[in-house]
């Protein structure tokens, strides 16, 4: 299996398969930072990541914004002093598709991009 970070996006559509309980035991194994969450039933990926100050929070915020723009794929981000709240779903299939989680492990390496 190609490591999650570098398989392929699917383009987003409303019909979209979301995971299985299964794929989501599975998928979790290899991000292990994030925990999914149910928020007005839809389930979602979060991370939240800890910075020295502001700038640090606020530049990679800026690479997960690359990243999801050059995937066609968007988390939700909240960006604060010294912390960087990410956010994963599929907004059209109103849930998690395996695209959420490649975002999610292509989100964690953007902690080593400088
Ligand atoms: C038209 C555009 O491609 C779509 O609205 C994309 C944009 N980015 C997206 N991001 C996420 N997370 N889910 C979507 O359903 C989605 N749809």
């Amino acid at each position: 299996m190609t490591d999650l970070a570098q398989q392929k996006c699917e383009a987003c559509r409303a019909d979209a398969p979301l995971v299985s309980d299964e794929e989501l035991a599975e998928l979790l194994r290899e991000i292990p930072d994030w925990t999914p969450v149910s928020r007005d039933g839809i389930m979602q990926l979060e991370r939240v990541f800890k910075f020295r100050n502001f700038k640090q929070a606020l530049a990679f915020t800026n690479r997960v914004g690359e990243i999801a723009e050059e995937a066609g794929h968007h988390p939700a981000l909240l960006t604060e002093w010294g912390k960087v709240t990410v956010t994963w779903w599929s907004h059209e299939a109103k849930g998690l598709h395996k695209n959420d989680f490649i975002l999610a492990a292509r989100t964690d390496r953007q902690l080593e991009a400088e």
